[in-house]
Formats: structure tokens, C-alpha cells, sequence
């Protein structure tokens, strides 16, 4: 039998209590991080539409979302299923870390949505020059 490591338990215990008193849309769950509903995540990116695919990375799909308050959002989609020990690890671990870790140069990590053995990541949207102007700026502080 697997035993849950306490994030995991924790994590899902507060997943189950979002979706269980929310519909859409999600609520903030701590200020900073919050569980998004799928249903919002796939109005965001309009059923994860094609034309919205931003790129492709190690661990799955990246699409680009507008949430109902305006703002932009890149959605992880994780092609490895919470059944896959490898993937629950990844899942687990960057969420542990990105949530805790706070940095200019950092992408912010805005929540997460999990829907049956389906893991979503959410950030925050960042263009192409938001992301040359951060690199620029700190080869600006090396150099
Ligand atoms: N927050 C974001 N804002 C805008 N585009 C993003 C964002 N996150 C990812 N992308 C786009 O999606 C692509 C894939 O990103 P993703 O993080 O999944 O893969 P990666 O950078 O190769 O890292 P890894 O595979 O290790 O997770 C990026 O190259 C970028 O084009």
C-alpha cells in the first residue's frame, strides 16, 4: 500500500475542500497560491484550443489562458498521469517549490487545478519581452 507523504495528503485534503465548497470560480487558497476548477482553466484557454498552445515542454503542453479578471495565465497541462510515480513526483516537487519561491526572475506560480488523475499547472502569463527585458537586465548587472 502507498503511504501519502504529508504535502500529498495535505495538498489532496485541500484540493477535495476547494472543489467541494466551490464551483467557479476558484478561491484564493492561501492569498498566493489557489486551485483553479477545470471548468475555468478550460474557459481560460478556450477548451485548450489549439491556437492557444504557447509551447511544449518536458512535461507536457503550455497553453495561454485569460481568467475572468483580465489577467493572463500560462497553463501547464502535465501529460504524466497522477498514476505514474514519476510524475506525482514532478507534480508534487515543482509545486513545493515554485509556491515557496519568490524571485524577480521567477515566473510566479498562480495555483493549480487537478481534475480526476489530470494535473494542471497554472503561472503567470509572461510575453516574450517581459522575459528578454529580465534577461537583458541581468546580463546588464553581470556585464
Ligand atoms: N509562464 C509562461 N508564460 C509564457 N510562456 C510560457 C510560460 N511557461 C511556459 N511557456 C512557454 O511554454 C514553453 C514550454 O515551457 P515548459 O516550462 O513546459 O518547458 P521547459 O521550459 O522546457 O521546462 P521543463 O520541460 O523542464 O518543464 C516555453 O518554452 C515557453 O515558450
Amino acid at each position: 500500500m502507498k503511504i501519502p507523504c504529508s504535502f500529498c495528503a495535505c495538498f489532496s485534503a485541500s484540493v477535495q475542500e476547494q472543489q467541494t465548497k466551490q464551483e467557479e470560480p476558484g478561491e484564493d487558497n492561501d492569498g498566493n497560491f489557489r486551485i483553479f476548477t477545470y471548468r475555468e482553466l478550460n474557459s481560460a484557454t478556450r477548451g485548450f484550443h489549439p491556437s492557444e498552445k504557447i509551447g511544449e515542454g518536458g512535461f507536457g503542453s503550455v497553453y495561454k489562458g485569460e481568467l475572468r479578471d483580465g489577467s493572463l495565465v500560462a497553463v501547464k497541462v502535465l501529460s504524466i498521469e497522477l498514476d505514474s510515480l514519476r510524475g506525482e513526483r514532478g507534480f508534487v516537487a515543482e509545486l513545493n517549490t515554485l509556491a515557496n519561491v519568490k524571485h524577480q526572475n521567477l515566473v510566479t506560480l498562480r495555483g493549480c487545478c487537478v481534475e480526476g488523475t489530470h494535473r494542471y499547472i497554472v503561472y503567470d502569463y509572461m510575453e516574450n519581452n517581459s522575459l528578454r527585458h529580465t534577461f537583458l537586465g541581468d546580463l546588464q548587472i553581470i556585464f
